[in-house]
């Protein structure tokens, strides 16, 4: 069996981080994890690298295996097959109280007031009490919602409660943070919220894993992702990777309607009325300009556009895939 710290991840000093291929420290790294559940492969062997400091998202429909996953990442359950090691540590466990995590399932003690639900959460991954109440009123009024100090949570509203508990399960100031689907639940002013913040953890170097299946969240915020469909990963690695896999979208408006220059436009381009939408030949742009304008096409516009992240899920995972995503959205109200 594959063991971690083999090949170009170095170092066995339980503390040290392991590198990834090109030397990066990876705050995690898993390979070949499976869950089963009654016989049920929930997660199918999956393989992720976490570049220490990065926003890194998994992305997919429900029930895709995203909380699975998380869950074997946290040490909350033991993967049946594989290895992990989490912020250097292959026991996850050991390594608690350096990580924050927002669990799917939301929930506080309703009748504790938002600054000791906060310090609560701290002392459960082992700051002192004390030092998390200061902390989690200081949370409070720095996220704007320093009114909410004193009230207790049954007196706040879902959403409130809900960033009460990102609160808490930063108020340690965690090294790694996972949140489990973050921005379900927030309306769109506190979703963009919650995109600050999670930039703000980055720059200060925190590693940021989140699950999402709204494609938007990921595209805008994360260095890397990991597909996963099915319990499978298709796709690892740079969002720009994972959009450079199809190729780019040329638009083109023409004065002319026909010509010699429709040579030079693939079979399978789209037409609406002097409009032309079709993929990048592999030729590239050059000789396609080349055709058009030596062949008269009389060209009032042209564009040229990197494949969204959404095409590039299309491509990657498939149509199922996308649609189980695209269903999912109305719930949400990304931007
Ligand atoms: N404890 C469990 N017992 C049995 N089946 C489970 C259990 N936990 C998860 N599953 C199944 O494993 C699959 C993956 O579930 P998981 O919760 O990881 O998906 P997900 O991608 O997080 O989905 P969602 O976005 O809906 O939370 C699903 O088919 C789910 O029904």
């Amino acid at each position: 069996m594959m063991k971690l710290g083999e090949g170009p991840i170095a170092g066995n000093a339980q503390a040290e981080s392991p590198l990834d291929g090109l030397g990066r420290p990876l705050a995690i790294e898993a390979r070949g994890l499976v869950k089963r559940f009654d016989g049920f492969t929930a997660v199918g062997g999956v393989d992720l690298s976490v570049p220490e400091g990065s926003i890194y998202g998994v992305l997919g429909p429900n029930g895709a295996g995203k909380t699975t996953t998380l869950r074997m990442l946290l040490g909350i359950i033991d993967p049946d097959e594989g290895l992990r090691r989490v912020l250097g540590h292959d026991r996850p466990h050991e390594v608690a109280h350096a990580i924050g995590y927002l669990p799917e399932e939301r929930g506080l003690y309703p009748a504790m007031k938002a600054y000791e639900a906060i310090a609560f959460l701290g002392s459960l991954r082992g700051l002192p009490l004390a030092e998390g109440r200061r902390r989690g009123k200081a949370l409070l009024e720095e996220h704007g919602l320093g009114y909410a100090i004193d009230r207790q949570i049954r007196q706040l509203s879902k959403g409130m409660a809900q960033q009460v508990q990102l609160l808490g399960t930063l108020v340690h100031d965690p090294r790694l943070v996972v949140f489990d689907e973050p921005f379900s639940g927030l309306d769109a002013l506190n979703q963009g919220k919650l995109e600050k913040m999670i930039r703000g953890l980055a720059a200060r170097g925190t590693t940021v894993i989140f699950s999402t299946h709204v494609i938007a969240h990921a595209e805008r915020l994360c260095d890397e992702v990991a597909i996963i469909a099915g319990g499978k990963v298709p796709f690892a690695g740079k969002v720009d990777a994972a959009r450079d896999r199809i190729r780019p979208q040329v638009r083109l408006e023409t004065r002319s309607q026909d010509g010699p220059w429709r040579a030079a436009i693939p079979a399978d381009a789209r037409r609406e009325g002097s409009l032309w939408l079709f993929s990048l030949p592999d030729s590239g742009i050059e000789p396609l300009l080349r055709a058009l304008i030596e062949g008269e096409a009389g060209i009032q516009s042209l564009s040229i556009e990197r494949a969204g992240l959404h095409d590039a899920f299309v491509a990657i995972a498939g149509e199922a895939a996308a649609r189980a995503l695209d269903e999912d959205k109305p719930e949400e109200t990304a931007r």
